[in-house]
């Protein structure tokens, strides 16, 4: 059985209860469980702190682990990003009172608060700025007004929270998270292992891409492929009607509008745009 911890509370939580679900496993029936067991997909779900999935991956007690690409470097364990799953994108910056700092080469000698000291030490011994990181657990944003630091480096999605306390980012990212799967670094893919990467992979196109069919003149069919590669080459199958070909291939869900669009003025009719309810590429 293949060993997967999965975030039981936080930003990750419910997307990904979702992804697993379209991927076939077993949902937990409430917050309260701690452990799944799902023998017909010989799966095992343990529902952690995002926090300390790397820590139990790392050490190799779970097989994977979903949690967030900034918790996965500011834990230091031993375990390395396999796929990352498009949901809980954030950014991980500084902030500050509006115009005090421009860039991070200015906080050296000053206190910084953050939950992900392992992350801001590294970051600021790679750029040679010597500041104080002050380890909180939470809700840093407040951390400045109470005096307990000059600076904070968080999590920023919408900049709500910052712009509630009358914080403002400066400086670059100090780094782009997302979701991510997790193995132990170094770590054998066992079968397992790579048919749940598959599953969801596969909802990740499903998610992203949509499958079109048109008709066209046979003669106009190396501008439609252009327009339509498809992933290994679209289906070109012959119509009944003389001199015509039917086409299907699949297309980003995104900008597919566009696509009709063109293969329109190419003369295309019958251009039919489906969903994908899962795949396996
Ligand atoms: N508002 C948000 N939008 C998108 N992703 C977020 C947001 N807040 C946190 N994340 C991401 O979610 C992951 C887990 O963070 P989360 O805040 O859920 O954990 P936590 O702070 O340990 O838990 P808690 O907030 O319950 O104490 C991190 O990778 C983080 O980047
Ligand atoms: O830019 P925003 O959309 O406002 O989102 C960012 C906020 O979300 C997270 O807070 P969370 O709710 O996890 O609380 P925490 O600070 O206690 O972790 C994060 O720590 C930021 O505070
Ligand atoms: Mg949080």
């Amino acid at each position: 059985m293949l060993r997967l911890a999965v975030p039981n509370k936080g930003a990750l939580t419910d997307a990904a209860q979702t992804i697993l679900k379209e991927a076939g496993y077993r949902p937990r029936r409430d917050s309260k469980e701690l452990v799944v067991v799902d023998p017909e997909n010989s799966i095992e779900l343990f529902f952690l702190r995002p926090r300390d999935i790397a820590v139990y991956v790392g050490e190799g007690t779970l097989d994977a682990g979903i949690t967030g690409r900034d918790m996965l470097f500011d834990s230091g364990a031993p375990a390395e990003e396999v796929v990352p799953l498009g949901f809980g994108r954030s950014t991980f910056r500084f902030a500050s009172a509006p115009a005090t700092y421009t860039s991070v080469d200015e906080l050296a000698g000053l206190r910084i608060a953050t939950s992900y000291a392992g992350l801001l030490s590294k970051y600021l011994a790679d750029r040679g700025v010597d500041a104080r990181v002050i380890k909180l657990d939470g809700a840093v944003e407040t951390a400045i007004r109470l005096g307990v630091a000059d600076a904070v480096a968080d999590v920023v999605e919408t900049g709500t929270t910052l712009r509630n306390v009358g914080l403002e980012v400066f400086g670059e990212p100090i780094a782009h998270s997302e979701a991510v799967v997790i193995k132990q670094s170094g770590a054998a893919e066992t079968n397992g292992f790579q048919q749940l990467i598959r599953r969801l992979q596969g909802v990740l196109v499903a998610r992203d891409y949509v499958m079109i069919d048109y008709d066209i003149r046979a003669e106009r069919i190396d501008e439609a492929i252009a327009i339509t590669p498809g992933m290994e080459g679209p289906t070109v199958s012959p119509l009944h009607r003389e001199g015509w070909v039917a086409v299907r291939a699949m297309i980003p869900r995104k900008g597919h509008q566009q696509v009709m669009d063109q293969l329109w003025e190419i003369g295309a009719k019958a251009i039919l745009i489906t969903a994908i309810f899962a795949a396996r590429l």
